[in-house]
Order: C-alpha cells, then sequence, then structure tokens
C-alpha cells in the first residue's frame, strides 16, 4: 500500500536544473517510492500523502502534440484527461479565435487561470495545456507540488509544419501579436523556453517521432510497481 509520495527535484546545487531520472521512483502504483542517486543531495519536497496518484501535465510550444499526446498517455495510464483549451472554449462558450476577437488575450489569459487553477485538485489526470499556459507564474508552484510537469519540444521546423498543416489551427491558435502566426512563432518560442524550463520536471524531446512512439517512450519513464 502506498504510504506516501515525493516528488523530486533534478538540478545542481546552483539552482540550475537538469532533466534528472524519475525512472526509480515509482510514481505510479507507489509501493516502494526511492530516490534516484542524484535527487538525495537535491532536495525532496513531500506530496500530499491523500493524493492517491500524481497528476501529469503536459506543457510545450503551439502544436507541439500536447493534446495528442496526451489524450493517449491517459488512456494508456487509466487516467482522465482534459485540456485546458477546451475547458475554456466551454467556459467562453465560443472558440479561441473568437474569444480573442471579441474580447482580446486578457480575456483569454483571465479564463487560462482560472482553468488551470481548477487543474491543480485533479487527481490521477494528465492536463494538456496551452502554450501560454506557462505564462501564470503564480500558479506552477501549487501545480508542481501535486503533479509532474511534462515539457514536450520538437524541432521548430516540425511543428512549424504541424501548425500549418492542423485544419484546427486558425479556431484554436489566433495570432498573439499581430504578425503571421508561422512568422511569430520561433520569437515566442525564445521567450517562452526559460518559463517551460523552469516548470518542467521532465522534458520530452518528441522529435518528429510518431505520437504512440512518443507515449510509449513516457510509458517507460514511468515505473510501475
Ligand atoms: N507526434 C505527432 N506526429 C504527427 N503529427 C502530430 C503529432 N502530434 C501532434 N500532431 C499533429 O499536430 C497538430 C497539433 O497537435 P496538438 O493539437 O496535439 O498540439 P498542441 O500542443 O496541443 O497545440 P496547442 O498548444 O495549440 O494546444 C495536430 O494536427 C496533430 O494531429
Ligand atoms: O501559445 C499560446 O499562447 C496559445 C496556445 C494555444 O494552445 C491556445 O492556448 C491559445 O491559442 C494560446
Ligand atoms: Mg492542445
Amino acid at each position: 500500500m502506498a504510504c506516501c509520495q515525493v516528488r523530486t527535484y533534478g538540478g545542481e546545487p546552483t539552482g540550475r536544473r537538469q532533466p534528472f531520472s524519475i525512472d526509480t521512483i515509482r510514481l505510479l502504483g507507489y509501493r516502494d517510492v526511492r530516490l534516484g542517486r542524484m535527487n538525495l543531495n537535491y532536495g525532496v519536497n513531500e506530496m500530499n500523502c491523500n493524493q492517491t496518484k500524481p497528476s501529469i501535465v503536459l506543457v510545450g510550444a503551439r502544436a507541439v502534440g500536447k493534446t495528442t499526446i496526451g489524450r493517449k498517455l491517459a488512456e494508456s495510464l487509466g487516467f482522465a484527461f482534459c485540456d485546458t483549451d477546451e475547458l475554456i472554449r466551454e467556459r467562453a462558450g465560443c472558440a479561441i479565435a473568437d474569444l480573442v476577437a471579441e474580447q482580446g488575450w486578457p480575456a483569454f489569459r483571465a479564463l487560462e487561470r482560472e482553468v488551470l487553477v481548477g487543474c491543480v485538485e485533479r487527481e490521477s489526470t494528465v492536463v494538456a495545456t496551452g502554450g501560454g499556459a506557462v505564462l501564470h507564474l503564480d500558479v506552477w508552484p501549487q501545480i508542481k507540488r501535486r503533479m509532474l510537469v511534462f515539457w514536450l519540444t520538437a524541432p521548430l521546423a516540425v511543428v512549424r509544419a504541424r501548425l500549418e498543416a492542423d485544419p484546427h489551427s486558425a479556431s484554436l491558435r489566433p495570432s498573439l501579436t499581430g504578425e503571421d502566426v508561422v512568422q511569430e512563432y520561433e520569437r515566442v518560442l525564445r521567450q517562452r523556453e526559460p518559463l517551460y524550463r523552469d516548470v518542467a520536471d521532465r522534458i520530452i524531446d518528441c522529435d518528429a517521432l510518431d505520437s504512440d512512439r512518443i507515449v510509449s517512450d513516457i510509458m517507460k519513464i514511468l515505473v510501475f510497481s
């Protein structure tokens, strides 16, 4: 029986974070929680002992595959799935592009913040976030106390191609700056990369792999007892 969950922080005493190995931690069905060697030195944060299974949050740039991977990962884990953009659409009662056109990005970000805060209490859930969810700096410490955060990355060319090919891009991903969406992509990504890095417990380089392969790679990281 599980008694307590632990969360490890990868990183050096300097504060510079590194991806760490959570392979040795039985995060799911954890009868026996052990810490990787490096983590012993760098701090352990006890998580809520009543929580049954730690939820997983996916962050990353637009069109990197958070929704696609998140849905499949949830299925593989037997977890619930939720998507913050979907919840925002439900609350707004319209497409993201219409919300932004009518009320502007601040209205979208306000709803996004509410939805993110609502996700903090979710158990046994995979949460796919929107590309800008990391902008809500004050919410992430709460999220990180209870959930594992995976940052999905892929080469710029791969993501740009998906962004252009995705028929949902127009309604899901209106321009953030007034520039062409593909043009602004690289600059926005550069600005946000430190934020993704800062919240991430683990970085998943999706490269141009198919989604089943990415899910199976993530499943291998999560060790079952
Ligand atoms: N591994 C993959 N291989 C090929 N196509 C993919 C892969 N992952 C996602 N896609 C495609 O890329 C597009 C964007 O994927 P998805 O909507 O999952 O991205 P996202 O990260 O959730 O984007 P957003 O930040 O806007 O929510 C979709 O058309 C999806 O089918
Ligand atoms: O990168 C962003 O800021 C966004 C990404 C999408 O997932 C949506 O959340 C919305 O279009 C904003
Ligand atoms: Mg998405």
